[in-house]
């Protein structure tokens, strides 16, 4: 740790130690200077060069892009351009130093003067340990502000004489210390400077298979998981850039919070969901009860989902109640004998096409019929080869295509499942045939709006549905092949411009191609996936994964086909009631033996003496699960707070704004009482209120739910007695407690729950 200086006349180590980095840092701000000058100018050479022609405007196009990607990237680092040192023994006489920064630079001469940290050099920054140092001597944090070096705090890696104990201890403690300090300001910051060992692990994990990061609250696991996504954009740019990353969170609010971490890490092209929102065109945020709930998470959904697609697909006995299908025409009544069309539907069913593909099959077979029997009835007799003519003919008749439609319609995700919801017999037909007795209940008027557990099941839908795609088809056969001739053409754009030789910068040729292509370059993968509810992404993470119903999982493996995934979560903050409270039943059946499983075990967040409380929680909650060690020992001790009743809260949150001054109050109670007390503090955020963005509201209400994966300098959860008697409420109370960095108070009227007793004495 820095050493201190007892003699007065002389500078101290560490005043010596900031001038020789105050050097060294003026250098890569310069050089940063010069480098986004340069960046600008070619960006409005770009611009002005008079160019015509395909090939020459697609090479205009590309510099500009790669310009103007790279004045975002220098953008975004002027704070905290470098925040570190490693200082590396390569012989007893020679030592490198080397420097740790949010990008990598080089000065003229190409020597490096800043390594990304990203970067396989950095590692040990974050790696090294007194027992493994890593092959370096000494790490330094540097505190810069304003380009102006503040402060070093130095680690010197002398194993010798190290406890078990302290050789276990936290990388760069006062820094890491300094940083859990600071004011929450509603938004998730990025801890590029202070990522622990633990962490880095985590971080720097290999890009293929389903990498699971289990830990408790507070553990750094969203905040490590979006810096994996900066490092996998990084490291495998390549294959991400084509392909792009997704990022699934439990609701928008929590979306919103984590949303500047990866832009402040210089990388914006990621799409981020929440479950509700993973079909294009759907956006649903209300929650059904837990019992509907779990019945719609649960697998079983699968089959009855195909079940009623499948009784969609109707014989005329079915459709029509009558054996053979009669249609009236303008040429008079056709008919189709009912086991030919039972034949027809049986083989369309069989092709096993998803059924508005097959759909075509059925209707020009059928079509074809009609035309035979036209022929008869009118006596003129047709060529075979002719009937389809006659067919295409008829379909352009209102009663021919609503008869087919009948016994085979086009369907839509919504439409079905509308259908199935607004239609209690339906339910339970297919109820009954799926093996889903309790189907009949999830009946509902026909308006009602998406619910985020109904988003799946039309994921469901639409994979079994299809598309009736053959224009589509058609079209792409053509642009596959003009596809090919542009990838041919980008390659040698890029060979000509070299814009492949810096891998972290490359590009590759099918990528440039697609950026030109009809969507026009402006339109980013993020875009472009984000649309697209085939797309398949290079990668996955997915946030609080534990609330994630089997249903969902199966919506968020279709997207990520290569199961490269990130799932973070803890499985003792389970609250939905079809989420997971094992990661190897949720994920192995999609990746057998291809599912690792990290352990975070401390906890940034929640001083000790907090921790203490929600601890008491956690054992009845999840008994098995393992208590988080707070890094923070300070702190606030928790209090409980007896009022008469809740008219007293406004008072109390008065208290608290003057115990913590600037900083954010979150007011968090049960689903019960949510209305109530969102009516006694009428100043107070709520999320999806659509008064604002919630995360700058200084006080906000929240039931424990809603307050998962979000922290707030002051916590007061108010009726715990409510909370706990949730469904799975010992969980949701132990989120709530969990959620404060500074203050805790326990609000009651009624005498708190035997489980916080320790908040009596
Ligand atoms: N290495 C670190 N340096 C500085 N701050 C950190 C570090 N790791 C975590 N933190 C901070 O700790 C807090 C908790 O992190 P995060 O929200 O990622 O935890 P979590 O495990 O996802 O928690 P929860 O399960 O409760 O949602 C955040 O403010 C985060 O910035």
């Amino acid at each position: 740790m820095d050493s201190r200086q007892s003699d007065s006349s002389a500078p101290s180590p560490e005043k010596t130690a900031i001038v020789v980095e105050q050097a060294r840092v003026s250098v890569m701000y310069e050089r940063l200077d010069t480098l986004r000058a340069q960046t600008e100018q070619r960006l409005i050479d770009a611009h002005l060069q008079e160019r015509s022609g395909y090939a020459a405007i697609v090479e205009r196009e590309t510099r500009s892009y790669e310009h103007a990607r790279r004045r975002a990237q220098l953008g975004s680092v002027e704070e905290g351009l470098c925040f570190g040192r490693i200082d590396l023994a390569h012989g007893p006489e020679e030592t490198e130093a080397r420097y740790v920064g949010r990008i990598g630079l080089r000065d003229t001469e190409h020597e490096t003067i800043l390594v990304d940290w990203r970067a396989p050099a950095a590692r040990p920054f974050y790696a090294a340990t007194p027992g493994d140092p890593e092959g370096i001597t000494r790490r330094r944090h540097l505190r810069v502000r304003d380009r102006q070096v503040l402060g070093v705090d130095d680690e010197v890696f002398d194993t010798e004489g190290l406890s078990e104990g302290d050789r276990r201890q936290l990388v760069g403690e006062a820094a890491l210390l300094a940083s859990l300090h600071r004011g929450r300001t509603g938004r998730m910051a990025d801890i590029v400077a202070t990522i622990q060992a633990e962490q880095d692990r985590v971080i720097r994990a290999q890009l293929a298979g389903v990498l699971v990061v289990q830990g408790g609250p507070g553990t750094g696991k969203t905040v490590a998981a979006l810096h994996r996504a900066a490092y996998l954009l990084y490291t495998h740019r390549r294959v991400l850039e084509r392909r792009g990353v997704l990022v699934v969170g439990p609701n928008p609010a929590f979306l919103r919070y984590i949303g500047d971490v990866l832009p402040s890490l210089g990388e914006t092209d990621v799409v981020m969901r929440t479950v509700g929102e993973l079909l294009p065109g759907v956006a649903a945020t209300e929650h059904d009860t837990h019992r509907t709930a779990l019945l719609k998470g649960s697998p079983r959904m699968a089959d009855l989902v195909r079940t009623a697609v499948r009784d969609r697909q109707r014989s005329p006995l079915r459709a029509f109640g009558e054996d053979d299908l009669r249609v009236e025409t303008d040429a008079g009544t056709l008919l189709v004998p009912g086991d030919l069309c039972a034949h027809v539907l049986e083989n369309a069913r069989n092709l096993r096409l998803p059924h508005n593909t097959a759909r075509k099959y059925l209707v020009n077979t059928l079509l074809t019929e009609l035309g035979r029997a036209e022929s008869v009835l009118l006596g003129r007799p047709v060529a075979e080869e002719d009937l389809p003519h006659a067919g295409a003919r008829l379909w352009q008749e209102e009663p021919v295509r609503q008869a087919l439609d009948a016994l085979w319609p086009d369907l839509t995700p919504q439409r079905l499942l509308r259908g199935l919801y607004s239609d209690p017999e339906a339910l339970a037909r297919v109820g009954a045939e799926a093996g889903v007795a309790e189907a009949g209940s999830l009946v509902r008027p026909a308006g009602h709006a998406w619910t985020v557990e109904d988003v799946p099941l039309l994921d469901e839908a639409a994979e079994l549905l299809g598309r009736d795609d053959s224009v589509l088809r058609a079209r792409q056969r053509r642009m596959d092949a003009e596809r090919e001739e542009e990838v041919r053409y980008a390659q040698g754009v890029l060979d000509f411009t070299g814009l492949t030789e810096d891998p972290a910068e490359g590009l590759d040729a099918v990528t440039l191609a697609a950026r030109h292509r009809d969507s026009g370059p402006n339109l980013s993968t993020a875009d472009r996936a984000g649309a697209d509810r085939t797309w398949s992404y290079g990668h996955v993470i997915v946030d609080e994964a534990q609330e994630l119903s089997p249903m969902a999982w199966r919506t968020v493996m279709r997207r990520v086909p290569t199961r490269s995934l990130t799932v973070v979560g803890d499985v003792a903050q389970t609250g939905s009631a079809a989420g997971t409270d094992s990661w190897l039943t949720a994920l192995e059946p999609y990746a057998p033996a291809k599912v690792h499983v990290e352990h975070l075990r401390v906890n940034y967040r929640t001083p000790a003496p907090i921790m203490a409380v929600a601890a008491d929680v956690l054992r009845e909650a999840a008994p098995d699960q393992e208590i988080p060690e707070s890094v923070r020992e300070d702190g606030q001790p928790p209090r409980a707070v007896r009022l008469a009743d809740l008219r007293g809260l406004p008072a109390l949150v008065v208290e608290e704004r003057g115990a913590i001054g600037e900083g954010r109050i979150a007011v968090v109670t049960s689903d019960a009482s949510l209305a109530e007390v969102a009516a006694l503090l009428p100043g107070a955020g709520r999320p999806g209120a659509g008064s604002g963005d919630e995360p700058g509201d200084s006080v906000v209400v929240l039931t424990a739910t809603e307050s998962k994966g979000l922290e707030f300098d002051s916590v007061v959860v108010v009726r715990p007695e409510q909370i706990l008697a949730q469904y799975r409420g010992a969980n949701d109370l132990y989120v709530a407690l969990t959620r404060a960095t500074r203050r805790l108070t326990v609000a009651h009227e009624a005498g708190l729950p035997g489980i916080l007793d320790r908040l009596a004495g």
